[in-house]
């Protein structure tokens, strides 16, 4: 069985599951690969590694403790580049899915999931696809730069504390990368670190994505659900892009958080909440502070404590250090020789103005490591535009490669549009991503492509 490029292995003993599950996701995906039992697993990986996995915890019939699917589970996130990885259980498995969160499994759903929260699920957990659960923690977070100094000292003084923390930053600036830290700096670091995108999710789903439901709560729910809340319990919640949150999901997260109670619907009494809450976004302050976007009395529980995390362009010294973590990692993945940029290039590297911040460096310095031929890296290898080029005075890049003109200006005019979304959503990326009638991560994946 091979798995295509962008794919997806749903691992699943019932072949009813695996293939509804793989119908689904094959309008959006590529490749849907389904395998039934986890013995044939190293054998496909020694071929091809999946982007993200979903993965039945329980394979042997009568078999409920979850060791199989863990064990898998540990398999996959040992590899040099590990998939993303989505647990599916049972409802009553709910503690099972938060200890595969706490193993480093990146969402879960349970079993009859509905297809909008199961498509929702997919693509936050690619987008959010990092190297490693661990080299994603808080050490993972580079830069000394006097700007990163502050942050990890802000971090380093607020992580043990309760106090609701929001991070402030452009796109792509390391803003889920310093919750991560903070959660690691905590005493709940034991305990499971939940993100959620809020900008991503169906204002109709809301409720039930963050405090859950109980089977028969509105017609579609087969089954019961713990919400975002109830599965991060003792650990941290990530509200990710909390600014995009609609004002009437606004009401109701802030009665949760007053109250430090949710009540799941179809639900006849509340249940008590134990989560940090942790938020960002790329918003604007001002625009944070006018109430007909954000209400106050939400934004003054969620801001006790504001860490700023600064672009890229601004803290320039982080860049070479960036650029050398990035390149050596890629070098190590795809098994190429340790090479370095040449001086021109470091040079324009550094004068850039990176306006995707550290997650466009990060791409740049992957197309680079597997583009880049000869001793040293040139600027072009990194694709960042011949746009971008010129302003910092370089050689223009090479036109992408193509061997149909007409694909040719498929991708010329896909960049176009792209960016033409990006600049009208003025670099909000939800806001771009909504524009093109994209998923936010189907979007980062063509930032990529296009060296935007
Ligand atoms: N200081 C850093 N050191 C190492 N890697 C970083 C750093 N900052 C960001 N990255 C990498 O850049 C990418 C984007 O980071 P992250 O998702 O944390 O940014 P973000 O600000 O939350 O983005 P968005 O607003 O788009 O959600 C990730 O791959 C992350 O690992």
């Amino acid at each position: 069985m091979a798995v295509p490029h962008t794919s997806i292995l749903i691992l699943d003993d019932d072949p009813d599951v695996a293939c509804a599950a793989q119908l689904l996701l094959r309008r959006r995906h590529g490749g849907v690969a389904t395998l039934n039992d986890p013995a044939l697993l190293p054998a496909l990986l020694a071929r091809a590694v999946p982007d993200l996995v979903l993965l039945d915890l329980n394979f042997t019939p009568g078999r409920i403790d979850g060791a199989e699917g863990l064990a898998v589970l540990a398999l996959l996130l040992a590899l040099p580049r590990p998939p993303a990885v989505i647990a599916l259980t049972a409802y009553a498995d709910v503690p099972l899915a938060v200890e595969a969160l706490k193993r480093g499994a990146s969402d879960f759903l349970t079993k009859p999931w509905d297809n909008a929260n199961l498509v929702a699920a997919v693509d936050n957990a690619l987008a959010r696809r990092g190297p490693a659960p661990k080299a994603s923690a808080g050490s993972a977070l580079m830069g000394e730069s006097d700007a990163m100094r502050e942050v990890k000292a802000m971090i380093a003084g607020v992580g043990p504390t309760e106090a609701n923390v929001m991070i402030l930053g452009e796109n792509g600036v390391g803003k889920e990368l310093v919750a991560r830290a903070i959660h690691q700096a905590s005493r709940r670091a034991g305990a499971s670190f939940l993100a959620v995108d809020m900008g991503a999710l169906p204002e109709s789903t809301f409720e039930s994505e963050l405090f859950g439901h109980r089977k028969g709560a509105f017609t579609d729910a087969k089954g019961g659900r713990a919400g975002r809340f109830q599965a991060a319990r003792g650990g941290s919640l990530f509200l990710d892009e909390i600014g995009n949150t609609p004002l009437a999901a606004q009401a109701k997260l802030l009665t949760a958080l007053e109250r430090r109670e949710v009540t799941p619907l179809g639900a006849d009494r509340p249940e008590a909440i134990d989560v940090r809450i942790i938020s960002a976004t790329n918003r604007d302050e001002v625009r944070l502070f006018d109430p007909a976007v954000f209400r106050p009395d939400l934004l003054f529980r969620l801001n006790t404590i504001v860490i700023r995390v600064p672009p890229l362009r601004e803290r320039r010294a982080d860049i070479a250090p960036l650029l050398r973590h990035y390149l050596d990692l890629y070098q190590r993945q795809y098994a190429r020789p340790a090479r370095q940029p040449g001086a021109g290039a470091l040079e324009l590297l550094h004068a850039h103005a990176w306006p995707g911040n550290v997650r466009a460096l990060r791409h740049a310095c992957e197309r680079a490591v597997i583009f880049g031929a000869g001793d040293e890296y040139r600027f072009a290898d990194f694709g960042l535009g011949a746009a971008m080029a010129a302003a910092v005075g370089a050689p223009p890049a090479p036109p992408p490669q193509a061997a149909d003109p007409k694909d040719f200006k498929l991708g010329a005019l896909e960049r176009d549009t792209v960016a033409a979304a990006l600049e009208q959503a003025k670099g909000n990326i939800s806001h771009a991503a909504k524009l093109l009638g994209v998923s936010r991560a189907a979007l980062y994946r063509k930032l990529g492509k296009h060296g935007i």
